[in-house]
């Protein structure tokens, strides 16, 4: 069978746009881009970068010792997008988006983004509808839905800090510690001109903000309220990093962290867990029909699967819908084989031409994050009126959302930090 499938234009009519590498329909186009873009997300790439992923991380913990200090709850379903989002830009464009200094932990900004997912499906079936709200002017954006400004507002930022970079001084860009990944575009020998231009880099930067941001933002609210809710990993998991770390003021890059196993059982089960996309990612093979078992898929049908199928296979995973770190070890405690076959299971960043760019910048956020996080609040953190339902996948929107975490549908996730004893 060839491996030259399409993106189903349908499916991703609502989300994707054809000039960004993520919303790109034909497989040749992609291959091009693809290609481009894929070295600035490959191991030794995010290494470089990591210094700027913990200057960010660093920066939360900050402000959520201030948090503690004032006994104030920290709503980190938003918190955890602010960081993502300013992790994200900063790799695109160098220039952060600046959410984390937001007062209002960017709740404004994420209800706007909401907004826009849940118009999704309909969408999906008037794809025009996305040109009209993004062509209208701001007085009749903000007459028909003041949030939605927000969103276009953030486009325009996007577009204005492409066009910034693309102008600066390439002595000042160049003398940067790690790369930008739109400049690095713009120079690539990779891509052709019209690959090359302010409108479709726009794009792109566009698309990776909004791939990078709410995936890794989600996974890491699950996962944090997984093991709060689980004492027994919570204790474990801390005594592994109190072992590993014996200042939590020095957090070792991912490439370490992600070698202590039970952090490493954590973070793949709350992957298991937290399923990504559930919808059927949907392609097209153009050019031949394909066969599956007795039948025979005439070319141009789409096919596709979600990830939950896998992910809560019984056979594959025994008691799927519970979490359980150490499925993912050997009886000693090690990473070893099961880790190896388990792995080949985990399509929460799909799999193949198409899958995670991302993919090693989301396991470095995943890593710093949850060592950062446990270590440097070990027991004085705790959930805070966060019930099982404010974590719960009940809106497909591609990826599974939980409810509205602005108190209309549910809270989200939020957390306690006691005060340090004197
Ligand atoms: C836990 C975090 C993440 C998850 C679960 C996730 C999941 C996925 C999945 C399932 C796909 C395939 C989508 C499809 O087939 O339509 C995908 C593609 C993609 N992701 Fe991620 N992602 C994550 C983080 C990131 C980050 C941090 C970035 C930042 C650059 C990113 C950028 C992309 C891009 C650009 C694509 C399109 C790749 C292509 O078509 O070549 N993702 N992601």
């Amino acid at each position: 069978m060839t491996n030259r499938l399409d993106k189903y234009d349908y499916f991703y009519s609502m989300m994707g746009n054809p000039l960004a590498t993520f919303g790109t329909i034909a497989a040749d186009v992609h291959r091009v881009r693809r290609s481009a873009l894929g070295p600035f997300f490959s191991t030794k790439a995010v290494a470089e970068f990591y210094p700027q992923v913990q200057s960010v991380v660093d920066r939360l913990i900050e402000r959520m010792e201030l948090c503690a200090e004032k006994a104030e709850p920290i709503p980190l379903f938003y918190a955890y997008r602010c960081m993502t989002v300013d992790i994200i830009s900063e790799y695109v464009f160098a220039h952060q988006l600046g959410l984390l200094d937001r007062a209002d932990w960017g709740k404004y900004f994420y209800s706007a983004w909401r907004s826009l997912w849940e118009l999704s499906p309909t969408t999906r079936q008037f794809p025009w509808m996305i040109d009209v709200i993004m062509s209208m002017p701001r007085w009749m954006t903000k007459l028909t839905d003041p949030r939605a400004l927000e969103v276009v507002d953030m486009f325009a930022e996007i577009d204005h800090q492409t066009e910034v970079l693309l102008n600066s001084d390439p002595k000042t860009i160049e003398a940067q510690p790690q790369p930008t990944v739109i400049w690095e575009l713009s120079k690539s020998d990779a891509l052709p001109p019209q690959e090359k231009t302010l409108k479709r880099l726009a794009v792109e930067a566009n698309s990776l903000i909004a791939a990078g941001f709410e995936t890794t933002g989600g996974t890491l609210t699950l996962m944090t309220y997984l093991v709060l809710s689980h004492p027994k990993v919570h204790q474990t998991l801390l005594a592994e990093l109190e072992r590993a770390i014996p200042d939590p003021s020095k957090i070792p890059g991912y490439l370490v962290l992600e070698r202590l196993p039970y952090l490493f059982a954590v973070v793949k089960e709350s992957l298991r867990v937290s399923v990504g996309a559930y919808s059927r990612l949907s392609r097209v093979n153009r050019y031949e029909a394909m066969r599956y078992k007795q039948y025979t898929i005439p070319a141009g049908s789409a096919i596709g699967m979600s990830a939950l199928f896998v992910s809560h296979d019984e056979s594959i995973f025994p008691d799927a819908l519970s979490f359980i770190p150490e499925r993912w070890l050997e009886p000693d405690g090690s990473i070893g084989a099961t880790a190896l076959r388990l792995e080949h299971y985990l399509l929460t960043f799909g799999k193949g031409a198409r899958g995670c760019v991302g993919i090693n910048l989301a396991y470095a956020e995943l890593y710093s994050v949850m060592a950062t996080v446990v270590r440097q609040f070990g027991t004085r953190l705790e959930l805070y009126q966060t019930e099982e339902r404010d974590m719960e996948a009940v809106h497909d929107y591609c990826a599974g959302m939980t409810r509205r975490p602005d108190g209309s549908e549910g809270n989200g996730l939020r957390v306690l930090v006691k005060k340090q004893k004197e």
